[in-house]
């Protein structure tokens, strides 16, 4: 199904377009950024590289511009690198050109158009905890989403000190380690209480774009609060250019590791990931998120085999037999695959 709705342009909008598509190339004012926040149709950008020629003295890397994009843009998310003119009397800027984007987040909204969430993450952390009890379904998705934006998912199971008292826990984290040892992904513990691990988890996501993803209460604040202790501060930037002061209702923000230097990364706090639905997706699609699973993709007897657990000649259940898949992996891939179904139904 094409997604794509057809509609006949008015002469005064095939013109808008047109002018639009042609002032585009950078004449030296310039400036380049990466959106930091944005909010409908307002986005902040951070100056990363000045312009060649200055239009304004006072103007430096790190200041934040309060923007707006040409029409003609995709639509942009936090984490996009951005080129944009600066209305110097008005103070605001206008985002002129989106460079090359590294990954891409996305998820369908309800009228069935993809989304940008986040852009040129390198790193999604996905939090899980003895309390609340971890839910896998969940872990599982969001290891999907990494897959298939092409991003590293790096586990990170949080308050380590409730361990003693969830020896349940200790062992999903065991059973994700040995598949994160065969398919390439990190699972690491921490702990904000007794300050474990935090240095490790710094060093994964040092000097790149993470996203810290997870079930409500497994610690993600806590988490971004001890690796960023200016974080809080940075949430009330006044705009610069703008002089429009402190934000308010932004949807998504960047916090960067160093405040002027968004070169060193940052972590993008954004409820967009948390609304990550399924429904577009098809069974192969989800496939890639088990990576174990896919390993074994065609091998059923039958070709249109339901992975059921008593599906005659199934691969997954003769390898969970075998001892070398779990079971509630192929579990959760078959809930996953169902809900897929339901929403596309
Ligand atoms: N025991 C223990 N408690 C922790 C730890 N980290 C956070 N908590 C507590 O867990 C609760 C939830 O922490 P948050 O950081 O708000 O969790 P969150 O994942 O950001 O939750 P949402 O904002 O709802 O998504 C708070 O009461 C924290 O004090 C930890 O390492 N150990
Ligand atoms: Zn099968």
């Amino acid at each position: 199904m094409s997604l794509i709705r057809k509609r006949k342009l008015t002469k005064n909008q095939t013109r808008q377009i047109k002018k639009n598509q042609e002032a585009i190339t950078d004449d030296g004012t310039f400036a380049t950024g990466v959106v930091v926040s944005h909010f409908g149709k307002q986005l902040d950008v951070q100056i990363t590289v000045l312009p060649q020629i200055m239009p304004k003295a006072s103007l430096t890397v790190g200041q934040i511009w309060r923007c707006h994009a040409r029409t003609n843009l995709p639509m942009l998310t936090t984490g996009d690198v951005v080129k944009f003119s600066l209305d110097d009397i008005a103070g605001t800027g206008r985002i002129e050109q989106l460079l090359p984007r590294t990954t891409l987040i996305t998820r369908p909204d309800r009228y069935h158009k993809v989304k940008p969430v986040a852009s040129n993450v390198a790193i999604l952390v996905i939090v899980f905890a003895p309390l609340p009890k971890p839910a896998t379904g969940l872990i599982d998705r969001y290891i999907l989403v990494a897959r298939l934006s092409n991003i590293r998912p790096l586990l990170v199971l949080n308050k380590a000190d409730l361990l003693d008292e969830h020896p349940e826990v200790v062992q999903i984290y065991q059973e994700y380690q040995s598949l994160g040892r065969r398919y390439g992904f990190d699972v690491i513990q921490s702990s904000g209480v007794d300050m474990m691990g935090l240095d490790t988890l710094k060093s994964h996501i040092e000097g790149r774009l993470a996203i810290f993803a997870g079930q409500s209460g497994v610690g993600k604040s806590s988490l971004i609060n001890h690796i960023l202790p200016h974080a809080k501060q940075s949430t009330n930037i006044i705009s610069v250019g703008s002089q429009l002061g402190q934000h308010t209702t932004t949807t998504s923000r960047l916090l960067a590791y160093d405040m002027g230097d968004l070169t060193k990364g940052g972590i993008i706090d954004t409820p967009g990931i948390r609304e990550y639905g399924i429904w577009h997706l098809s069974a192969d699609d989800i496939l890639k998120g088990f990576d174990e699973l896919n390993d074994l993709h065609g091998a059923c007897q039958f070709r249109d085999c339901s992975h059921a657990p008593n599906a005659k000649g199934c691969a997954f259940w003769q390898a969970v037999a075998d001892g070398v898949v779990l079971s509630w992996r192929v579990e959760n891939f078959n809930e996953m695959v169902a809900e897929a179904k339901q929403g596309q139904a």
